[in-house]
């Protein structure tokens, strides 16, 4: 966690205190070309009062904008991408070309600092193979990222996509939630936030979409079971439950186009869905 902590007292504390206010944020494929500069100047924002955003983003719509392009056919396994080498090559190109560089330009352009990394560079994240019939689909392995108390130092923050590699080299594709969380469990972040294009986690009433505000691992279970949470939703899910039991307080589901979310988020105010095991909802 702390690379230097042995290294000077000082600089420990204010590193373990940091750390307790970190906040993973995944922004998905979904809304990333529709925030808005005051999201990313909130980002920024959150610095001054000690949270320091780590990002993972997605970008399915844009890999299949591009195959659709391209004339490359793409089809989904349980909302995962069967990736061949072909596709694995688009998926790059658009993660790491395009995507992680438009959030990095959209942070410099409003006064910030940020970098830009796939989960490649430095074997950040060490991935296998999840299913030999989804070709080059991958689950994360371990996580290495050294340097958090440089970038939160520094004010930089870092921007990373979902790709992962093997120790032969090999390049693998992984969803976006599955990495953020991951991600979020390495680090001990205090929240993760997936920022999609849905005002929260919904059930169906009277045919209309009802947002629920608090929803705790048995509701989770319930609104899958019923059938209510579907398709993209279902991986975050699934990723708020594991972040649950290994330690982090709470997994928010909001849309990155409201006004105000992150502060919202972190001051506490309601927004979105907030999952949190029963004992501690407020
Ligand atoms: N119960 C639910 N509540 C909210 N969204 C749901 C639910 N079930 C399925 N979804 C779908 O999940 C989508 C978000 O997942 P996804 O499209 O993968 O987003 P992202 O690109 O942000 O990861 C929503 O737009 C919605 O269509
Ligand atoms: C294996 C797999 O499905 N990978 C995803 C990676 C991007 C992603 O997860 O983007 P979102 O967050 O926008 O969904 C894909 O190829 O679309």
């Amino acid at each position: 966690m702390n690379t230097f902590g042995s290294m000077h007292r000082i600089a420990h504390k204010e590193t373990v205190k940091n750390d307790k206010k970190l906040v993973l944020l995944k922004i998905g494929g979904s809304v990333l070309n529709e925030l808005t500069d005051r999201f990313y100047r909130e980002m920024i924002e959150m610095m001054d009062d000690g949270w320091f955003p780590v990002i993972v983003h997605g970008g399915g719509p844009s890999i299949t904008m591009m195959l659709e392009q391209l004339g490359i056919q793409s089809s989904f396994v349980n909302g995962l991408r069967v990736t061949d080498k072909e596709t694995l090559q688009v998926v790059e190109m658009v993660l790491n070309g395009k995507e992680n560089k438009e959030i990095v330009r959209k942070i410099q352009a409003v006064g910030g600092n940020a970098v830009g990394l796939s989960g490649i560079d430095h074997g950040i994240i060490q991935a296998e193979c999840l299913d030999p019939s989804l070709g080059y689909v991958g689950k994360v392995k371990s996580i290495s990222f050294p340097w958090l108390s440089i970038f939160q130092t520094q004010k930089i923050i870092p921007v990373i996509s979902p790709l992962g590699i093997d120790r032969y080299g090999q390049v693998f594709n992984i969803n976006a939630d599955m990495v953020a969380q991951a991600l979020a469990v390495h680090l001990q972040a205090k929240k993760l936030v997936m920022i999609s294009d849905t005002p929260g986690i919904y059930q169906m009433e009277k045919g209309e979409k009802k947002i629920i505000h608090q929803l705790d691992p048995q509701g989770v279970e319930r609104l899958i079971a019923e059938g209510e949470i579907s398709k993209g939703m279902i991986p975050k899910v699934q990723a708020a439950l594991h972040c649950l039991e290994t330690g982090i307080e709470e997994v928010y589901v909001v849309d990155g186009r409201m006004q105000g979310v992150l502060s919202k988020v972190l001051d506490g105010d309601q927004i979105g869905t907030r999952i949190c095991k029963a004992e501690v909802v407020l």
